[in-house]
């Protein structure tokens, strides 16, 4: 379970994230969505520990993810925005680097890692290095390694966005295979078809602000909005920056 209490970010006074109030159920997957700048990567950055929140804090089974970032880890998978990889380390090799952090031993690491690229599909890609690997190859590889310790949560910043269609549909399976195994998933998108095709509930942040939250169904209805995510999407986020305009 994810608890966002209050959570939030400034930036000198710049509100970057406002409080933040907001739980996400054991084996739900949730959409984070919002427009650019909404604030969801530094969201996702103060519950990876990167950033210090300047307010409130969020919690991952119960522990702090800003006082103990160690543990939450341990049970946390975490695709970033950008994978980055050491350049010269093949894809193995990172998924085996990955797996030891992790605690495992280098022979289990081994086995985690082959298993892995072979169901990302990136078996016959294993022994190339990662400065190599096309952006679909480097989020599917970004992904398998945010799965090497089989992870109860997985917390996921644009995971299609730059993806070629067949790509996209892959990494979008890999993700519903792994809901379907029960693991709790918090995705960020400003891909609204994704969003819609994959998550039991959203929620919507614009200008830091949450501004709706539910399924889709609910947030049409609260919204007075029919047709598709995305109509509800941009009814919702023009009024919102309607409001903040007045
Ligand atoms: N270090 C920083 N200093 C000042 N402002 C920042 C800093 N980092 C982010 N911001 C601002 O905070 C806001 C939220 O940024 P964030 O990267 O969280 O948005 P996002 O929703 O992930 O957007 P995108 O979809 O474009 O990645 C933006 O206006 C951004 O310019």
């Amino acid at each position: 379970m994810i608890e966002f209490q209050g959570l939030s970010k400034v930036y000198g006074s710049f509100h970057a994230v406002k409080p933040l109030t907001l739980t996400v159920r054991r084996g739900e997957v949730f959409g984070f969505l919002g427009p650019n700048g909404a604030g969801k990567t530094t969201t996702i950055r103060m519950m990876m520990g990167i950033l210090v929140p300047s307010g409130g804090q969020v919690l991952i089974d119960g522990l702090d993810c800003h006082t103990e970032p160690a543990e939450v880890k341990r049970r946390v998978g975490y695709l970033p925005d950008t994978p980055v990889f050491y350049d010269y380390l093949r894809g193995r090799e990172i998924l085996q680097f990955v797996g030891e952090m992790h605690g495992f031993s280098r022979a289990e690491a081994a086995r985690r890692g082959a298993r892995l690229l072979t169901e990302f599909g990136l078996e016959e890609a294993g022994e190339d290095y990662a400065v190599n690997y096309s952006l679909g190859m480097k989020k599917r590889l970004g992904l398998a390694c945010a799965l090497i310790h089989d992870p109860a949560v997985l917390i996921l910043d644009e995971p299609i966005n730059g993806l070629d269609p067949r790509a996209s549909r892959e990494v979008q399976e890999r993700l519903l295979a792994a809901a379907a195994r029960g693991v709790t998933i918090f995705v960020s998108t400003h891909l609204l078809d994704m969003a819609e095709r994959l998550c039991d509930r959203v929620g919507i942040i614009h200008r830091g602000d949450l501004v709706a939250t539910g399924t889709l169904e609910e947030i049409r209805a609260d919204a007075s909005a029919t047709g598709s995510l995305e109509d509800v999407f941009l009814k919702i986020t023009g009024e919102a920056a309607e409001e903040t305009a007045q």
